[in-house]
């Protein structure tokens, strides 16, 4: 059941545009309004977001559907993903799922078996600019794929930076088996990280990729126990942390605008970037620690 003020969604395209940008001003109001705990940590329904030493952790927390994205579980991401990305306290975010699920897609029971192709249009551009966020985001993101990661949940994690996979999880687009193709980037961004190939085979088998292989085509970092998922990607990103934050988000940038450039151009992007560094403290500090053989105090300028 919605909560009192959130709008239905309407039957047309341009409804299906001005129901999700509402409902997320909406969302943003009620959190503004609530007394925030410790910072950014807020309220939501389907989503838990809480921050702790500089790190947000977003948890999908719909275990009763398997974590599955319904169109309010989206719009409660985009009003958390806009408040992380505008506070400077936060310096990394880590995304996990409560239960068995990591996403097991998007929540089937809104697909209407009666719709408008205009209405997927909206859906798919909802889901897009949600994920386009996590790229554009100048703080890394890992992926703590603790389950399923089917279809919406591998094109979630397919946004991330990094993807850490328990040895439970279990990726797979399998909207062909529904009629349909994946509208959340998957056709995009998975070709990009494990191949064309690969891809298609997944792509147009729809069949299920367990931890071991999705480590052996390069889909996910690494796997680790599933009791020992939350500590490793902690320790991961701990890790980026004590890195010069300013280079680290340089390096995401760079990666992730060079994939849509031609080589020439993304060497020339490196290399005005790097320019930049040079100029920064972080820079300075950096090489003073190495000579003075102690660790670096990175001031994030
Ligand atoms: C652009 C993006 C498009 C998409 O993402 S399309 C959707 C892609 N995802 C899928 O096709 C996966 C659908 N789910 C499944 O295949 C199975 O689930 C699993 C293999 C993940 C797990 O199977 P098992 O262990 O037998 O659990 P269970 O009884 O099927 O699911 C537990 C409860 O979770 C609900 N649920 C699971 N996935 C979804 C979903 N994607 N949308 C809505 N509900 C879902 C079920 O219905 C059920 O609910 P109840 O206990 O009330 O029967």
């Amino acid at each position: 059941m919605k909560p009192e003020g959130l709008r239905q969604m309407p039957q047309t395209w341009h409804g299906a545009c001005i129901y999700s940008l509402q409902n997320l001003e909406y969302i943003r109001k009620q959190n503004d309004k609530k007394e925030s705990r410790g910072g950014l940590s807020m309220d939501y329904q389907d989503i838990i977001c809480e921050v702790r030493d500089g790190v947000a952790y977003l948890t999908i927390n719909r275990p009763e559907v398997l974590n599955a994205l319904r169109m309010q579980t989206k719009e409660e991401l985009e009003a958390a993903i806009d408040r992380i990305a505008a506070d400077d306290s936060v310096l990394g975010v880590i995304i996990t799922g409560v239960g068995r699920a990591f996403i097991a897609g998007n929540d089937i029971s809104e697909i209407r078996i009666d719709a408008k192709g205009e209405e997927t249009i909206a859906m798919s551009t909802q889901a897009h600019r949600l994920f386009d966020k996590f790229e554009a985001m100048d703080k890394p993101i890992i992926a703590a794929v603790n389950g399923y990661a089917l279809g919406g949940g591998t094109e979630l994690a397919l946004a991330c930076d990094i993807r850490i996979a328990s040895d439970k999880a279990v990726f797979g687009l399998p909207e062909v088996t529904l009629g349909v193709a994946p509208c959340y980037g998957g056709t995009q961004r998975l070709p990009r990280l494990v191949g064309s190939g690969i891809a298609k085979e997944m792509l147009f088998t729809g069949r299920k990729v367990k931890a071991a292989e999705a480590l052996s085509i390069g889909l996910v970092n690494k796997v680790v126990p599933g009791e020992e998922l939350a500590q490793q990607a902690d320790a991961m990103m701990r890790d980026i942390l004590k890195n010069a934050p300013i280079a680290v988000r340089t390096c995401k940038r760079l990666v992730t605008q060079g994939q849509a450039m031609a080589l020439a151009d993304g060497l020339k992007l490196e290399a005005e970037l790097n320019g930049m560094l040079a100029e920064t403290q972080d820079a300075k500090e950096g090489v003073k620690a190495f000579f003075e053989k102690r660790a670096p105090v990175f001031r994030n300028r």
